[in-house]
C-alpha cells in the first residue's frame, strides 16, 4: 500500500515537474511569442531551451569564414563595420524590419531601431529597469547609476549632475593639454626618421585613463591608475561573458573567468576602501576631486560611492579612448578630412596653445569628423533596457519581463535614414548641425536620448576634441599598412587587431 502511494506522489512530482518545464520553455514563449505576431512584429523563432542562440551562431558562423578572406586597403575598407562587428544585425534587420523579437535563450528581446520607437522609449526612464543583467556586470559597474533603475537611478543621477555642468569641466581642457603635452613629447622623443607607428588604442586608452583618474581621484591618481587596469581587465571579462547567456547559478560553479572576475572586484573595492580611509582620517587636508566632493557630500554611503567610482573609471576612459582610436584610423586613410581639420585648427588655434571651452565651439569641423565616426563607429553600439511593467509605444504594446535592446549602430547605418552613402565616411552630412544631418531629426544617438543621456557627453567631447587638436597640430597621420578592420562588438565597439596607425612630425 505504502509503495502505491509513494509511487503516486512520485508520479505527481514528475507531471507536475514536466508541466512546469513545458510551460517555462513551450507555452510561455509561445504565448509572448504570439502576442507579438498579433501586433505584426516577427523574428526568428523560438527554439526550447537555446531560443535564437542557434540560429545567432549559424550567422556568425558564417560571418567568421568571410572575414578570414583577404582585406584590400582601400578608402572603402571602414565601410562594413556593421556586418562584421554584428552580422546578424543587417540580416535581421532587411528580414523582419526595424522591430523583431528574438530569444536569448528562454528571455524575450525585442530589438528596435526604429528612431521614433526609441524616442518614447527614452523618453520614460522610470519605466524601465537599465538591465544589464548578467551578474557579473556587478562586478564591473555594481549597482551604480550606469546599472540602477527607478527612483534610485533618479537620486544617483541628481547626485552626479553637477560633477558634469560646463561649470565644473571648465578646467578640463587644461588637464587634457597636460597629460596630451606629455604623451606628444614622449611620442617625438621615439620617433626614427620623424615618424612612429603607434596602437592608437593602447595609446587613447592610457591618455583617457590618465585624465579620468586625475578628476576623480586628484593626489590619488597613481593608485587610481592601479585600479583603471584592474577595471580594464574586468570589461574584458565582461564583455566577453555577455556574449554568452547568463544560465542561473552558473555564476558559483568555479569557472577560471568568474572567479578572475570575483577576484578583480575584491582588489578594486579594497584599494578605493585604502584611498577612501586615508581621506576620513585626514579631513583637514583639502581635495578638490571627484572623489572629496561625493565624501563630503554625505548623501552617499561608502559602497555607493565605491560603486560610482568604479562605473566611472569605465564609462569615463573606454568610451572616449575608442571613439579617438576609430576617429585616427577615419582620419588616416581619409587624408582630405585630415587637412580639413588641421586647418581649421590652426586657423582657430593660431595664437593659442591651450584650447579653451569657448575656442572648442569654433571647431565646426573637427566636430563633424567627430560625429561622423561617432555614426559609423558608435563607443556604445547598443543599450538594454528591462520592461518592468506593460508599456505602451505607440502602437505597440510591450508586456513586463521583456528585455528591450537599441542597436545604435544598426540606427546609424540605416540606408532609409542616412542615405545610399550610410556606411561612408562623411562628415560633410554634419555640416548643418545634427538634427538635420539624417531623415530623422533624432537618429544620430551614440550619447542616446532622453533624461538618460551620457552624463559624461560634454566631457568625452572636451577630451576628444583637445586631444585631437593636439595630435593634428604636431602630426600627420596614416593608416599603417599592418591595420586590419576587425571590429568586435560587445559592451563597446572595439578594434579587434589594435588600430597601427603612424605619427609623422609636421
Ligand atoms: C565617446 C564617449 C562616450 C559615449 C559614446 C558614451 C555613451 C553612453 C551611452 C550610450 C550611455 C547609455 C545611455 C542610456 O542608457 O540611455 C551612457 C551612459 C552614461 N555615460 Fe557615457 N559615453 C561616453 C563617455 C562618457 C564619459 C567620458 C563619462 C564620464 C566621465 C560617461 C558617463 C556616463 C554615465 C555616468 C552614464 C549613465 C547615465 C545614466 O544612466 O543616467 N560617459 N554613455
Amino acid at each position: 500500500m505504502s509503495g502505491l502511494v509513494f509511487c503516486s506522489i512520485l508520479l505527481l512530482i514528475t507531471a507536475w515537474s514536466i508541466g512546469k518545464l513545458l510551460e517555462i520553455f513551450w507555452w510561455k514563449p509561445r504565448k509572448i511569442q504570439k502576442l507579438f505576431l498579433d501586433q505584426g512584429i516577427g523574428g526568428p523563432p523560438y527554439k526550447p531551451f537555446i531560443g535564437s542562440i542557434g540560429e545567432l551562431a549559424k550567422i556568425y558562423t558564417k560571418a567568421r569564414t568571410a572575414q578570414s578572406l583577404p582585406q584590400t586597403s582601400e578608402t572603402n575598407l571602414l565601410s562594413n563595420t556593421l556586418p562584421l562587428a554584428f552580422p546578424h544585425l543587417p540580416i535581421w534587420r532587411e528580414k523582419y524590419g526595424s522591430v523583431y523579437l528574438y530569444w536569448y535563450g528562454r528571455q524575450p528581446r525585442l530589438s528596435i531601431s526604429d528612431p521614433e520607437l526609441i524616442k518614447g522609449l527614452t523618453s520614460a526612464p522610470r519605466k524601465y529597469y537599465q538591465s544589464i543583467q548578467h551578474p557579473l556586470i556587478y562586478n564591473l559597474i555594481g549597482k551604480s547609476v550606469l546599472a540602477a533603475g527607478g527612483e534610485p537611478w533618479n537620486n544617483q543621477r541628481k547626485l552626479l549632475n553637477p560633477f558634469f555642468l560646463v561649470e565644473s569641466l571648465k578646467n578640463l581642457p587644461n588637464l587634457v593639454v597636460d597629460t596630451v603635452d606629455e604623451k606628444i613629447e614622449t611620442w617625438k622623443s621615439l620617433m626614427k626618421s620623424n615618424e612612429l607607428e603607434v596602437d592608437a588604442c593602447k595609446e587613447f586608452e592610457n591618455i583617457t585613463q590618465d585624465i579620468i583618474v586625475q578628476i576623480m581621484l586628484g593626489n590619488d591618481a597613481k593608485k587610481g591608475l592601479q585600479i583603471a587596469h584592474l577595471q580594464s581587465e574586468q570589461t574584458a571579462i565582461a564583455s566577453k561573458l555577455v556574449k554568452i547567456f547568463y544560465i542561473p547559478g552558473t555564476k558559483f560553479i568555479p569557472i577560471p573567468l568568474y572567479r578572475r572576475s570575483k577576484r578583480l572586484r575584491r582588489e578594486v573595492e579594497m584599494k578605493f576602501h585604502g584611498i577612501i580611509e586615508r581621506r576620513l582620517q585626514n579631513v583637514n587636508q583639502q581635495e578638490n576631486d571627484w572623489l572629496s566632493l561625493m565624501l563630503s557630500s554625505g548623501n552617499m554611503t561608502k559602497h555607493q560611492i565605491i560603486d560610482e567610482c568604479c562605473a566611472m573609471f569605465i564609462a569615463g576612459s573606454e568610451s572616449t579612448n575608442i571613439l579617438l582610436a576609430w576617429t585616427c584610423v577615419h582620419l588616416g586613410i581619409n587624408k582630405m578630412w585630415q587637412d580639413k581639420a588641421r586647418d581649421e585648427i590652426f586657423e582657430v588655434l593660431h595664437k593659442e596653445n591651450r584650447p579653451l571651452v569657448e575656442i572648442l565651439s569654433r571647431l565646426k569641423i573637427v566636430t563633424m569628423i567627430i560625429n561622423e565616426t561617432l555614426r559609423l563607429c558608435p563607443a556604445v553600439p547598443f543599450i538594454m533596457k528591462h520592461a518592468q511593467e506593460d508599456i505602451k509605444l505607440g502602437e505597440l504594446t510591450i508586456p513586463s519581463g521583456i528585455d528591450i535592446e537599441v542597436p545604435i549602430i544598426s540606427v546609424h547605418h540605416e540606408k532609409t535614414i542616412w542615405g545610399e552613402n550610410a556606411s561612408q565616411f562623411d562628415p560633410s552630412r554634419f555640416s548643418e548641425g545634427i538634427s538635420k544631418a539624417s531623415k530623422h531629426p533624432m537618429a544620430f544617438m551614440p550619447f542616446m536620448n532622453g533624461p538618460r543621456i551620457c552624463l559624461g557627453m560634454n566631457f568625452a567631447m572636451i577630451e576628444a576634441k583637445v586631444t585631437l587638436a593636439m595630435i593634428l597640430q604636431n602630426f600627420d597621420i596614416s593608416i599603417s599598412p599592418k591595420y586590419k578592420h576587425v571590429p568586435v562588438g560587445g559592451l563597446t565597439l572595439k578594434q579587434g587587431s589594435g588600430a597601427p596607425v603612424i605619427f609623422r612630425k609636421i
